[in-house]
């Protein structure tokens, strides 16, 4: 387990998030969750800025620093053209230098076939869909690796079949290699799916840090994402929730 700390955040006079603790489970997926504007953002980015934005990952007593800590930013849109397995291989390059042995490039090419862009390898990054880009980017931050991974909305350019893949990938990739894996994430079903862990944030505060399902309960989501949930139960008796718009009578 790991033990984070945030000073409070601010933008100009505007404080955007208050000063925060909390752990990290090593090997698990960490749901920051959270509506518009709550500060999901501004945590991560903190995270991966470490001790310049006033954060801190301790692992015991050891501080954990910037080559221990692999961000990926929630906006992106790639101009370049780099090739896709380039673009990856890119992830080790302040280990690697200019020298890319053979089995690195093997490693890499292995990652996107996992990844399921095994046969646009060779295609430029600009010639990609933004799905296509932002899983490739994944497997940059993948390929590096870390103690830690801080992931702004990995999925939010992803169609069903790729959100499954690339959460189901994440989890095993944090059980295997025991990083903890923090992500934020807009769809709570999945959240609840696939994390064992959340830290509930809004307006700039973290409310809580509970599994997924006792953070996402019906209060809370009524009162921070102003819906009505509707529990229902999916075929492995999984609970799912459908939102309704809150009526005012
Ligand atoms: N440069 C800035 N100057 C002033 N306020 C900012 C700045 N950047 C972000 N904010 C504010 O900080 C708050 C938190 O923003 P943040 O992007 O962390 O939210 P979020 O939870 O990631 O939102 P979303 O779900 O919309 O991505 C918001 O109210 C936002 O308007």
């Amino acid at each position: 387990m790991l033990n984070a700390s945030l000073e409070q955040q601010t933008r100009g006079r505007r404080t955007i998030l208050a000063p925060m603790r909390f752990s990290l489970p090593c090997g698990r997926l960490t749901a920051v969750l959270g509506p518009n504007g709550a500060g999901k953002s501004t945590l991560l980015q903190a995270l991966s800025r470490g001790k310049a934005a006033g954060a801190q990952i301790l692992d015991g007593r050891r501080q954990l620093g910037p080559r221990d800590i692999c961000y990926l930013p929630q906006a992106f849109a790639v101009v370049s053209e780099l090739s896709v397995l380039d673009c990856v291989i890119l992830g080790q390059r302040e280990r690697l230098g200019l020298r890319v042995p053979q089995q690195a490039v093997t490693q890499a090419r292995s990652l996107l076939d996992r990844l399921g862009l095994g046969d646009l390898a060779t295609r430029a990054m600009s010639a990609l869909s933004g799905g296509q880009q932002q899983r490739v980017l994944l497997a940059q931050r993948l390929f590096r690796g870390g103690r830690v991974m801080a992931l702004d909305e990995p999925t939010s350019a992803l169609d069903l079949h790729h959100q499954l893949a690339v959460l189901g990938y994440l989890r095993d990739f944090a059980e295997r290699t025991g990083t903890a894996v923090v992500l934020s994430l807009h769809d709570l079903n999945l959240a609840a799916r696939f994390c064992t862990h959340a830290l509930l944030l809004a307006e700039g505060r973290l409310i809580c840090e509970e599994t997924p399902e006792r953070a996402l309960n019906a209060p809370a989501i009524r009162r921070f994402w102003k819906v009505a949930p509707e529990w229902l139960r999916d075929s492995e008796n999984n609970a799912v929730f459908v939102p309704h718009m809150l009526t005012h009578r």
